[in-house]
């Protein structure tokens, strides 16, 4: 295995706030044999992975190649066909939908919110899993939900309504709502897709800060190598390949699964790989020197081009 700087020692537990209750020991999320179809379609089959506890698991794959799906079936959003998925040692499938929401928080995609809502209301959503259904927000809930809002940059949206949100801030809501549902484990899909740069690598921060184990579906190669301590490659609802960014994000793994030529070199203040896509000829300058593989992107390259 590589060992980059991000992979030493445990991440920063204290931006979140702490887990009511019991804290179980942490395995992480073990997934053995998952299957899901639809009208006879096999769209994900056999998957085995397992996401460390404590670090980001990147899940990566082309459009199309069941990442949602996956997330769905491990989220028990949907039942897989077989399969079983463990959380830190507990069958996901044996628990009630109060015990599974008071581990695992989820931010969907497309996730929806009924608009009549102010953005804390969204926000305390998070607490339901711990309330009875005839209990109002306690001050406890209230502190949580708005130092959740903080963390994401949006407290100042608290009683804003919902639906006058754009869709990054929206995105960056949801997230607080996932932290303050106090989980083991955070479920996201493509929680950057509406992020400009910097709250992308702000999100991803704060979501490493958070010391949670994290199952993240991301497109953006580059934030995966830098954020991730682990990634899956789904290829047409199989894993491809799984282990380090360094061990999974080759040229070759890049040709074979998203058909494009990259270089992979090293980035050079993080060690993370740094991904350079080839771009296609029609816009290529006809000055353009000839592409060679492996030839751009090292640190010696980079430090090269500075001098
Ligand atoms: N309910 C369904 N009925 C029919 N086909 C479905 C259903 N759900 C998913 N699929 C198909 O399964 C495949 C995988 O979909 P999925 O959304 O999991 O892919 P993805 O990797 O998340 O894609 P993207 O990167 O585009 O978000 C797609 O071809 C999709 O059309």
């Amino acid at each position: 295995m590589t060992s980059t700087p991000h992979d030493a020692g445990s991440r920063d537990a204290g931006h979140t706030p702490a887990r009511a209750g019991h804290s179980p020991i942490r395995h992480g999320l073990d997934v053995h044999d998952v299957s899901w179809s639809v009208k006879g379609t096999v769209i994900v089959d056999g998957i085995e992975l397992t996401a460390p506890a404590t670090k980001i698991t990147g899940l990566l794959g082309p459009n199309g190649s069941g990442k949602t799906t996956l997330l769905r079936a491990v989220a028990r959003l949907a039942a897989p066909d077989r399969g079983v998925v463990h959380l830190d040692g507990v069958d996901l499938a044996r628990l009630r939908r109060r015990d599974l929401a008071q581990r695992l928080a989820v931010v969907e995609q497309h996730a929806g919110t009924d608009h009549d809502v102010t953005v804390l209301d969204v926000v305390l959503l998070g607490r339901t899993p711990y309330r009875s259904a005839l209990q109002g927000d306690s001050s406890d809930d209230r502190a949580l939900a708005r130092q959740a809002l903080a963390q994401v940059d949006m407290l100042d949206f608290a009683e804003r309504r919902w639906s006058t949100l754009s869709g990054g801030e929206k995105q960056r809501v949801h997230l607080a709502r996932a932290f303050t549902q106090q989980p083991a484990l955070l479920v996201l899909d493509e929680p950057t897709n509406h992020l400009d740069i910097a709250h992308a690598l702000s999100l991803m921060s704060l979501v490493r800060r958070s010391g949670l184990t994290t199952f993240a579906a991301l497109h953006d190669l580059n934030l995966a190598a830098t954020f991730c301590d682990h990634l899956v490659v789904l290829d047409r609802g199989r894993v491809r390949a799984s282990g380090t960014p360094h061990e999974v994000l080759t040229p070759q793994l890049l040709r074979d699964v998203y058909e494009v030529d990259a270089d992979v070199g090293v980035h050079p203040r993080t060690g993370r790989p740094l991904l350079t896509f080839h771009p296609p000829d029609e816009v290529l300058p006809d000055t353009a020197e000839p592409w060679i593989p492996g030839a751009s992107a090292t640190p010696e390259t980079v430090a090269r081009g500075r001098s």
